[in-house]
């Protein structure tokens, strides 16, 4: 378990993270969705106390990271995976943490042949492609084999294969009943991914809720209807007590009804449509709704 307590972290007169509270349970795969700049990549670097909070603290199964002893064995993090040093094999680079965290070797083997580079064990870590080097920063976080994992923006810059073996990945880690929490600027990525969400947008939390409650939440569907009456198809809708908006375009677009309803209330009425098609709002579009705020008030300047 994660939990985050009042955090914050300015730099100067930019505030990064405000005031954040919330937690991370095991069991699930936790999404942490936020645009880019949204303070989610500093967050989890005082989750591992790399950067000092400026307000608050975060508590690892409920020790501060820095108490923690032995912490690759509590938890594992992915953050920045082009982070490999110099010359070193593949090897090498997990078996200086494994030693001085008293890790036995043979875990090292076994994290290799989990994420698929056993075959590329001897060659150097700074040759690797951008998916193999992202398996590479997987397979140390799992050296510990810990209760808690944080990867951050896993899947950036992987193809699809990637992309589906680190999702599923993640799923079976937290089937495992361990605590994972995963970054993404993606709504689309998470929304494959994980159970629970935690959204920020400008450091501050926006939303903290199942992935499930999110979509019921956020994936409105409307009917879209084109005619060159819109007047009167409207003053019809309104009759029947069906909320309309204008889309950008000239369409009308009719909430909490369904095609067939106004396909029928227009040949009820004698009025001309030249289109009547059901709209699902995307779950992208939804977050954008939530994080636009944030986003344009970035864009204005306060980066
Ligand atoms: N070391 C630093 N010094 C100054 N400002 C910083 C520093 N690190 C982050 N920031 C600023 O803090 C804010 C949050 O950045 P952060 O990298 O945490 O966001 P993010 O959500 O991880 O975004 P991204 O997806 O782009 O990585 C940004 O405005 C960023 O410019």
């Amino acid at each position: 378990m994660i939990e985050v307590r009042d955090l914050s972290k300015k730099y100067g007169t930019t505030t990064a993270v405000d005031r954040l509270s919330f937690t991370v349970r095991p069991g699930q795969v936790t999404g942490f969705l936020g645009p880019n700049g949204a303070g989610k990549s500093t967050t989890m670097r005082m989750m591992l106390d790399l950067d000092r909070p400026t307000t608050g603290h975060v508590l690892i199964d409920g020790e501060r990271y820095r108490r923690l002893s032995d912490p690759l064995r509590r938890v594992g993090a992915l953050l920045e995976a082009r982070a490999v040093h110099g010359g070193r094999s593949v090897y090498d680079t997990l078996r200086w943490p494994a030693r001085s965290n008293r890790i036995p070797e043979a875990r090292v083997r076994e994290v290799l042949e989990l994420v698929g580079l056993a075959g590329v064990a001897h060659q150097r870590a700074k040759g690797l492609s951008l998916g193999m080097a992202q398996r590479l920063g997987i397979a140390a976080a799992l050296l510990g084999d810990p209760p808690v994992l944080l990867f951050d923006e896993p899947v950036n810059g992987l193809d699809p294969e990637g992309i589906l073996w680190i999702r599923n990945l993640m799923k079976d880690l937290a089937a495992e009943g361990r605590t994972v929490f995963v970054s993404s600027h993606l709504m689309s990525e998470m929304a494959l991914t994980a159970e629970h969400l935690i959204v920020i947008g400008r450091g501050r939390l926006l939303a903290d809720t199942t992935v499930a409650a999110f979509i019921e939440a956020n994936s409105r569907s409307c009917v879209l209807i084109r005619t060159p009456e819109p007047d009167r198809m409207r003053a019809a809708l309104a009759g029947v007590g069906v909320r309309v908006e204008r889309a950008a375009d000239g369409a009308l677009e009719a909430y909490g009804t369904r095609a067939a309803a106004v396909g029928e209330l227009a040949a009820a009425q004698g009025l001309t449509v030249h289109e009547v098609s059901t709209r699902q709002a995307s779950l992208e579009e939804a977050f954008m709704r939530l994080t636009g705020e944030a986003a344009e008030h970035r864009a204005g300047g306060a980066r």
